[in-house]
């Protein structure tokens, strides 16, 4: 099997704080993960490592085979996808939906003078529709509302056919039926064998999509536990990654979890 990630020992330090204290992490092509962790625990930071985005302080990684600070990231990061809170920032509010699709093609947030084909144009409609946002095509990404945006970015992520997809807390601000629809579609591209490999971070085990096979637990910057997710999600180990005692329930592919009283 292909490794598509694979961290040893990997450091983050900025200033004296230790963001990610020595993470070693592997994941192989058609894994599905899930990235949880308490608030500042360090998953933003361990996705901006795979993204490609940031280069570890000690130890090393390897991103795609190819290995972080060797390679030139600018011929990297077209073959990862990434939808983030951090890069929605970066969409002007009058860029027009299919136009923050389109650029993906470039790595660009913003059209310029580049030119694009009708495939590029047909891809990206494509996309739109497939997360039910093929009507807001022609809309400024400014007058969508976060779960319309949520979409958008999603779409935006595959545009390059990518062969990672990394997706830092999708259903963030959704209410019930937008995070229950978009978990559907996840669900999907988690069930397409051709799909990219998936990382997705979030703080809720509710908001894990079907499909998706490992989990990694990050507690003050390490790895609290990493593996199948039947395995990461007990009890014990969420309770002691969040620091409250809680307990797991699963229904089917679907998790929740809420305080032990
Ligand atoms: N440039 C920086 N300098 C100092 N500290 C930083 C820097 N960037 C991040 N941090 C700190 O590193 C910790 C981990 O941040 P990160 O954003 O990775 O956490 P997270 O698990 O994604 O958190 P959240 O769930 O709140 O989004 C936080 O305490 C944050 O304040």
């Amino acid at each position: 099997m292909t490794v598509v990630l694979d961290l040893q020992d990997v450091s983050i330090r900025r200033g004296p704080k230790t963001i990610l204290d020595s993470v070693s992490w592997t994941v192989q092509e058609g894994e599905r993960w899930v990235v949880l962790g308490r608030n500042g625990a360090g998953k933003t930071t361990l996705l901006q490592i795979a993204a490609g985005r940031m280069h570890p302080s000690a130890g090393t990684a390897h991103v795609l085979g190819e290995r972080l600070g060797a390679v030139d990231v600018f011929e990297l990061r077209p073959r990862i996808g990434v939808a983030s809170a951090a890069l929605a920032d970066r969409i002007l509010p009058s860029e027009s939906v299919i136009d923050v699709v389109l650029t993906a093609a470039y790595g660009m947030t913003g059209r310029w003078r580049e030119q694009y084909e009708d495939l590029d144009h047909e891809r990206a409609r494509t996309l739109l529709e497939v997360f039910g946002v093929g009507d807001l095509a022609a809309r400024t990404f400014g007058t969508l509302s976060e779960g319309e945006r949520k979409r958008v970015q999603i779409a935006r992520s595959l545009m390059t056919d990518p062969e990672l997809l990394l997706l830092d807390e999708p259903a963030a601000g959704l209410d019930l039926g937008g995070r229950e629809e978009l978990l559907a579609a996840l669900a999907e591209i988690a069930q397409d064998r051709r799909a990219p490999v998936l990382v997705l971070v979030t703080h809720h085990v509710e908001e894990i999509p079907e499909g998706f096979t490992h989990g990694l637990l990050l507690r003050d910057g390490q790895v609290h536990v990493a593996g199948p997710l039947a395995e990461v999600l007990t009890a014990e180990h969420l309770s002691a990654a969040f620091g409250t005692d809680l307990e797991v329930e699963r229904h089917e592919s679907r998790w929740s979890a809420r305080a032990r009283r």
